[in-house]
């Protein structure tokens, strides 16, 4: 009797491994025999288990203290080819990790469009530059990219930004403790409502930015429709922004007909107006998707890196005193007269600058960017079949202790005559999907350190506290902190 049992036991144990080595093979079965011959080509890698894939593997990863253990785990297995094969978001993908192949694919509009996951698209929208057509792209990027871009643009935009930085600063530091990121984000998004949407009052700002907290847990979740899920309550808050947006459409449409004009024309007026060479405007749907992208963008990753920069000076005294001295010493050389920054000191704060470099390679906002293959397309001797999702992963490119030494460590003085070849350094992407708010962002950045290394230290009440790392690395307190005036402010 107890030799039956232990052969049946046995038996199971048998069954379940097989079934096991099966599933594990399904994935592969499935989508590379399609591939006929060129299977043999595919880069190396595992495609997971069916359905869920690589997707339990990467949010383990990214949900522990050591997110980059999921593709380190790649380069382990397989070598540092910079490329390999996976199965994610449930579609089959090529996941490139190295210079050399990021750029490939980034550089390449011919072989490869967007490829963002359902839930991302949904989110942000059909009609975004993650949806449209490649010559839809160029028109609105041309239209939409040159107000928030280019020298004009940018010091047109300072005097507003430093205006919201001083007083939002003088605020938080009457507050008590404060959660630091979740006012940073209140400010950048201040000022980019400001640019698209300048004549709309408070109510409608404070509004849009409420949903776009739950909107961005849901971009980067799985596409999860079911009470209780991330996505499901993003596409509750995209419902509101278009509801917010439709209304002031709506009012401004009821404007011009009226003759009533606008005190200030804005991007959402630009974006009401163009016409493309058949005469043809954007229609609502169009214009709303175009404005939540760029609100979207505009503000969540400008908020976080301004609150990792300040959270390094503020860890790093060394350092601190740098960036501090720096700007003392641009305003010593002020002429008397002279009211405010302008973006020719913006332009001499060197040392400022490379920590603003240094805080976009370690926090990696945008860990990942997402295209899919419209042919066959070779990279680095292997295929990547066309119709398979490729993901470009700036955040391993920077973690590469190959590309960047000792990667983890926050050191802006590694930026010290040093200029990364082709793909090396990649926070906002590059070919023609490069960030186009990226001068905008970094000008934000800066003068919002500016005036905080001049007047300001940051105490954190729990320094030590964990992380998480989706969908963007941020402390789980929201860096709760208090933000202190100086007693001798040097400003
Ligand atoms: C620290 C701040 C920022 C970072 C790290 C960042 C990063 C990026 C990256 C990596 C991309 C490329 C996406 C791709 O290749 O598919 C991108 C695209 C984009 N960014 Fe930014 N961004 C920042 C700030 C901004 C700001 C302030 C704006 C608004 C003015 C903005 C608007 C956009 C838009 C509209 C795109 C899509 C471009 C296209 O597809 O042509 N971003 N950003």
């Amino acid at each position: 009797m107890e030799v039956e049992k232990g052969s049946l036991l046995v038996v199971v144990i048998a069954g379940f491994v097989a079934l096991y080595g099966f599933l594990k093979r399904a994935n592969e079965w499935y989508y590379e025999t399609r591939l006929g011959e060129k299977k043999f080509s595919l880069p190396p890698g595992d495609m997971g288990l069916p359905l869920i894939g690589n997707m339990w593997s990467f949010l383990r990863a990214f949900k522990s203290s050591d997110p980059d253990s999921f593709l380190n785990s790649f380069v382990k297995r397989y070598g540092r080819t910079g490329i390999y094969k996976a199965f994610m978001f449930g579609c089959p993908t090529i996941m490139v990790t190295i210079p050399e192949t990021c750029r490939q694919v980034l550089m390449d509009d011919e072989q490869f469009g967007p490829g963002w996951p359902k839930s991302t698209l949904e989110l942000i929208g059909k009609k975004s530059f993650i949806g449209i057509s490649y010559e839809e792209h160029k028109r609105l990027r041309k239209l939409t990219a040159a107000p928030v871009n280019g020298p004009e643009a940018l010091s047109m935009y300072m005097e507003y930004i430093s205006k919201t930085v001083i007083s939002a600063l003088e605020k938080w530091s009457d507050m008590g403790e404060i959660e630091f990121l979740t006012q940073l984000r209140k400010l950048t998004f201040r000022i980019i409502t400001y640019i698209f949407l300048s004549s709309e009052g408070d109510p409608v700002m404070e509004d849009l930015e409420r949903e776009y907290t739950a909107l961005n847990h849901g971009v980067r979740a799985m596409a999860v429709n079911v009470p209780g899920f991330a996505y499901h309550k993003a596409l509750k808050a995209r419902k509101k922004l278009v509801a917010i947006l439709q209304f002031v459409l709506d009012k401004r449409r009821r404007n011009r007909e009226s003759g009533k004009s606008q005190e200030k024309k804005d991007m959402m007026d630009s974006l009401m107006d163009v016409e493309d060479e058949n005469g043809r405007k954007l229609n609502d749907e169009e214009i709303i998707d175009v404005l939540i992208m760029y609100l979207n963008a505009g503000h969540e990753s400008s908020g976080h890196i301004t609150m990792w920069a300040t959270v390094f000076l503020q860890k790093n005294p060394e350092f601190f005193q740098k960036a501090k001295a720096e700007q003392e010493e641009i305003v010593k050389k002020r002429p008397p007269t002279q009211k405010g920054l302008t973006l020719k000191e913006y332009r001499q704060m060197d040392y400022l600058s490379k920590v603003v470099d240094e805080t976009l390679r370690v926090v990696n906002i945008s860990m990942v960017v997402f295209r899919e293959a419209l042919t066959d397309v070779k990279v680095k001797g292997f295929i990547i079949p066309k119709g398979w999702k490729v993901q470009v992963w700036f955040r391993n490119v920077h973690m590469d202790s190959e590309v960047h030494p000792n990667p983890k460590e926050f050191n802006p003085s590694r930026w010290d005559g040093f200029i990364p070849k082709a793909g090396a350094y990649l926070p906002f992407g590059a070919g023609s999907r490069l960030c186009p708010g990226n001068d905008l962002a970094k000008l934000e950045i800066s003068i919002f350190l500016h005036y905080f290394l001049l007047n300001y230290r940051l105490e954190r009440i729990n320094p030590d506290c964990g992380m998480k790392y989706l969908p963007h690395p941020r402390p789980i307190d929201n860096c709760l902190a208090r933000v202190r005036r100086n007693s001798s402010p040097s400003l």
